[in-house]
């Protein structure tokens, strides 16, 4: 059976407007994301999608309703124990956020050093492992100024690992990147997800960007989740969906399997087995 890593029950987001109003950016959301899965969350501008993802890991506080990743309750943590549960959850930005005044190295090694616990030798050896598994050993004395957008990226994938999280959020990883950066970065992503084990959940307004990688999404509208499905399942994708967004993403899935079905090896394991 599979086991929920992340579960979300009842959250809601309100924020404060000049005007003295309120937007409530997430309403009442509850979802639960499985050990392993590459989850989609996909929405049109403004539908409250990075909201919701910045909940994951308590970057915004909800109002209301309870965070559970890997087994504790975020919402219940003292500040400091939230600290430590966050070396857990790893996360990326539409624009890198990396310390421009710092090497590549360097980049990586920041949380390590703000965790401490480790010794100099073990940092280094930890900041090439991670740098190795994203393909840039040859970057680290570089600036973020030196390398390309899909290199930042990279760097940026590095620093989330480095803490050995089972979770990695990605806000919008792809879309300061160009079509061919894109491609790379996700498979770059789909290989951690299967080598590390690590659970992915990620936010796009791409539908291709979603469709490519994740096995479930949620279309998020309005702030509220409004379906979700699984990518990978032909008896899923072949429910009626209550969203565009779904219909087209459920499309883009199924193609996929039928790709994936017409592969020589598949046509091949299908004929000795079928
Ligand atoms: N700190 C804030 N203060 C006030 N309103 C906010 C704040 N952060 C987000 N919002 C509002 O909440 C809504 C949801 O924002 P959010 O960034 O979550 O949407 P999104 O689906 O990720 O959009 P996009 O794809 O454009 O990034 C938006 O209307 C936004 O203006």
């Amino acid at each position: 059976m599979t086991t929920p890593l992340i579960r979300i029950t009842h959250a809601s987001k309100t924020f404060a407007l000049p005007d003295g109003g309120h937007f409530h950016a997430v309403r009442d959301v509850s979802l639960e994301v499985n050990k392993g899965d590459i989850f989609g969350l996909i929405g049109k501008s403004g539908a409250g999608k990075s909201t919701l993802l910045r909940l994951f890991n308590l970057l915004e506080q909800p109002d209301s309703g309870a965070v559970f990743v890997d087994g504790r309750e975020l919402t219940a943590l003292s500040k400091r124990d939230l600290r430590d549960a966050r070396r857990n959850i790893g996360m990326i930005f539409q624009q890198f956020n990396l310390l421009q005044n710092a090497t590549v190295f360097d980049n990586v090694a920041f949380p390590l050093r703000i965790h401490g616990g480790l010794t100099a030798a073990q940092i280094t050896a930890r900041v090439n492992e991670c740098l190795e598994l994203v393909e840039l050993s040859g970057k680290t004395a570089s600036y973020p100024a030196q390398l390309s957008g899909g290199q930042k990226q990279r760097v940026a994938i590095a620093r989330a690992l480095a803490s050995g999280p089972a979770v990695l959020l990605c806000d919008e990883p792809t879309s300061a990147l160009d079509a061919e950066t894109t491609r790379a970065l996700l498979a770059t992503l789909r290989d951690i997800n299967r080598r590390l084990n690590v659970t992915i959940v990620i936010v796009s307004h791409e539908l291709s960007v979603l469709g490519e990688i994740c096995n479930r999404v949620a279309v998020i509208e309005d702030g509220a989740i409004a379906e979700q499905f699984a990518l990978d399942d032909a008896a899923s994708l072949a429910e009626p969906r209550k969203t565009a967004l779904g219909r087209e993403l459920a499309q883009h899935g199924a193609a996929s399997i039928l790709a994936a079905r017409s592969t020589p090896n598949n046509a091949d394991t299908e004929a000795a087995y079928v």
